[in-house]
């Protein structure tokens, strides 16, 4: 007799679900059911499968809501491939009693490495004299300008968690000397502490926003911080893009008022600013500081054990903690 895998609802085919893989997805362990693979809207689709779909796969930019909640009423997990949660209605999952995992701290290290290489690029000019390379330039004249230098920089950590320290840790290494802002200071580092980010940019070059995403630190990054960053300053995100007010951000960057920028995250991806195409002193990545194939392996088995977990009425592995 043929036994039925528990259904996991997928909602979209993000960047994190298609790096997954359809060897995933293929599991004989669970049912992955892809709403955007059906012809019915998806409300519909929901409400078709509203019984038997017992938990959900979220990743970035698949949002799941209070709506979406409401037409699920047996959904027992909400399992992310990401760290960050700002995708999830969080509170309404508390109130329904829905657990949270996350991806844990399995991302740590490559988030930390891509920062400091996106700090690197812009001080050092990498992905701008690549172009200048490109263009030919080299060879026709010497008009390339000078970098700046990482290791004299006083660096300042937004968010001291695991990703903020392995920033930090990686930083100290190159010379730079470190200080933080977070919600708490950390009794196990001696890094000075700031209470406030603006008066944290007004004693730092470089800022590294390494938070997560809440309606606390939405927009915390506004006209005030970065003024107090300055014309010298240059601000790193590998947190999520609403943290900053890119609006802010981008006519800084365009009048001078900041010296540039190293971004992983924008406010409304998969659209970035035009204005910062053309600038240099501007380095991009489309949100990809946790896509490697080492990390990838370890998310599709964080993934498999949590939903095993759950399944079997055992503790989760990366349980989500507010
Ligand atoms: O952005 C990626 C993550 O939160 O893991």
């Amino acid at each position: 007799m043929a036994v039925s895998l528990p259904n996991v609802l997928v909602l979209k085919p993000t960047p994190f679900i298609t790096l997954l893989g359809e060897q995933f997805f293929a599991s004989k362990k669970f049912t992955f059911l892809k709403a955007y693979d059906s012809p019915l809207p998806l409300h519909q689709f929901l409400s078709t499968h509203s019984h038997s779909i017992k938990a959900i796969l979220s990743s970035v930019g698949a949002h799941v809501t209070a709506d979406i909640l409401q037409l699920l009423p047996e959904v027992g997990l909400v399992v992310t491939t990401s760290v960050g949660l700002n995708q999830v209605d969080v509170p309404e999952c508390r109130r329904r009693g829905i657990k949270l995992a996350n991806a844990g701290h399995i991302f740590s290290d490559d988030v930390a490495d891509l920062a400091v290489g996106l700090l690197i690029d812009v001080l050092r000019k990498v992905s701008a004299s690549d172009g200048y390379l490109r263009k030919g330039l080299w060879a026709t004249k010497w008009d390339y300008p000078l970098g700046s230098k990482l290791g004299c920089k006083q660096v300042g950590i937004v968010g001291l968690g695991n990703i903020g320290y392995g920033v930090a840790k990686r930083l100290e290494a190159f010379g730079c000397s470190v200080s933080y802002c977070s919600r708490k200071r950390k009794p196990f580092v001696s890094y000075p502490f700031y209470e406030s980010v603006s008066e944290l940019a007004a004693n730092c070059d470089v800022l590294m926003i390494c938070c997560g995403l809440t309606d606390q630190t939405h927009h915390m990054i506004n006209k005030e911080v970065l003024s107090a960053l300055g014309k010298e300053g240059v601000i790193v995100n590998i947190g999520r893009g609403a943290i900053i007010d890119e609006k802010e951000m981008v006519r800084c960057l365009v009048q001078g008022e900041i010296a540039g920028a190293g971004l992983d995250v924008f406010e409304n991806e998969p659209d970035v600013p035009e204005e910062l195409f053309a600038m240099d002193n501007v380095v991009l990545s489309p949100h990809i500081a946790v896509f490697t194939q080492e990390s990838f392996k370890d998310l599709r088995d964080l993934l498999v054990g949590n939903l095993e977990a759950f399944f079997t009425n055992k503790p989760l592995l990366s349980e989500y903690e507010d």
